[in-house]
């Protein structure tokens, strides 16, 4: 796994961000730069007034597969018990986060993410797509991450890289695993894959991962935690800690839908290349973070993908008269950098074949 190539993926496009990262700590308002107009969470249902819940998929049932794939299908995401990363692995993570984000911010500073950049601390690259700055704070992992850590902890850095090196190798194995099943159950096997090598290991796949914090606010519903959008990964692995804040919306869907907490799972998003390779069949999942009253929430997420360079497009094996080919072929490098200039536009932008909007929002408004 080399993930120097996300690095290089990136330095080309440089983010203008006029988004100011603030000292949460230090606020004891909503200052207008974080006040979005109010979002009405507070009328979205939450579990109990859910349609449905998100599919909770043991990894060690029989079944496992079929499940797998259902829940691609009608969902593009679903929860995994039994993934055999174990409680205490995520458990350091969690807590080498919050120790990241409780230092003073000059010392997160001397981290921070350059504008040309992938990893380090600061705002997400979305940010730029809203008027609004979002309510919380991140630090993200792609290449090595000694520089960084040794910015924050100049004599004690080597827990952190230690905690983080352990947990990215854990889910890049998972990930694998996952997407065998998830391809598995469209009938693909690796030799349908010309990018994966003997044993299904994606040779110089690329990955990053990234801690998001959301601090505590007394108004959860003037500001947005993380902002709707799709993970432009084949796959995302995401561990919330136990406050919840995660919700999605279905294809086609008009509710929010509140991924709850549920002890040693976690949340499996298909991400744009996933719904690319699948050739339409597994939707990306719209997704956004919100934010708890009184509880500060810490999410871990891995994104997984193909070596940079690699052209991705949709398997051979599931393009036929009556399912034409929907994307072309595109690299990661390439696709990443389409998301950067045209955020949610950037999938559509792909297609090959007309088609009407892949999402209506809350307000049945095509988007
Ligand atoms: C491998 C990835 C995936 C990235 C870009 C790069 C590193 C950071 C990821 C995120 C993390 C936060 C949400 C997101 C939307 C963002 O702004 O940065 C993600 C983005 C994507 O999925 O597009
Ligand atoms: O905080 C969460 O639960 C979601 C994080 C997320 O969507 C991301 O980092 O891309
Ligand atoms: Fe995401």
């Amino acid at each position: 796994m080399t993930s120097k190539g996300l690095a290089d993926a990136f330095r080309a496009h440089t983010l203008n961000l006029h988004h100011k990262i603030v000292d949460f700590n230090a606020l004891n308002s909503i200052p207008e730069s974080h006040a979005w107009k109010p979002q009405g969470f507070d009328h979205y249902p939450t579990r109990g007034g859910d349609p449905e819940a998100v599919p909770i998929i043991d990894l060690t049932e029989e079944n496992a597969p079929e499940l797998i794939g259902h829940a691609c299908k009608k969902w593009g995401v679903f929860q995994v018990i039994n993934h055999n990363i174990s409680k205490s692995l995520l458990d350091d993570v969690e807590m080498e986060g919050k120790r990241l984000f409780s230092l003073p911010m000059d010392q997160k500073l001397k981290a921070a993410r350059l504008p040309n950049g992938v990893s380090g601390y600061g705002v997400v690259r979305i940010s730029r797509f809203f008027p609004k700055c979002m309510w919380s704070e991140g630090f993200t992992i792609a290449d090595s991450m000694v520089e960084h850590a040794s910015q924050l902890w100049p004599n004690n850095y080597q827990k952190f890289c230690d905690t983080i090196e352990e947990c990215k190798k854990e889910m890049n194995n998972l990930a694998h695993r996952l997407m065998w099943l998830m391809l598995g159950s469209l009938g693909i096997t690796q030799k349908d894959i010309e990018w994966a090598g003997p044993n299904g290991k994606v040779e110089g796949g690329d990955d990053a991962l990234q801690m998001n914090s959301y601090p505590a606010c007394p108004d959860p519903d003037r500001v947005m935690g993380l902002a709707a959008h799709t993970d432009s990964t084949i796959l995302s692995i995401i561990h919330q800690s136990n406050t919840s804040g995660l919700q999605l919306i279905r294809e086609g869907g008009s509710v929010w839908i509140t991924v709850p907490p549920h002890p040693g799972a976690l949340v499996i998003h298909v991400g744009d290349l996933m719904h690319i390779l699948s050739n339409g069949l597994y939707p990306s999942v719209l997704h956004r973070a919100i934010v708890n009253r009184t509880q500060h929430r810490l999410s871990v997420a891995y994104f997984f993908g193909p070596p940079v360079s690699v052209k991705v497009s949709p398997i051979k094996k599931l393009v036929d008269e009556c399912h034409p080919q929907l994307y072309r072929p595109i690299t990661w490098s390439e696709y990443l950098g389409i998301k950067s200039e045209l955020f949610d536009k950037g999938l559509p932008s792909l297609r090959l074949c007309s088609s009407q909007s892949r999402f209506t929002d809350v307000n049945g408004d095509d988007y």
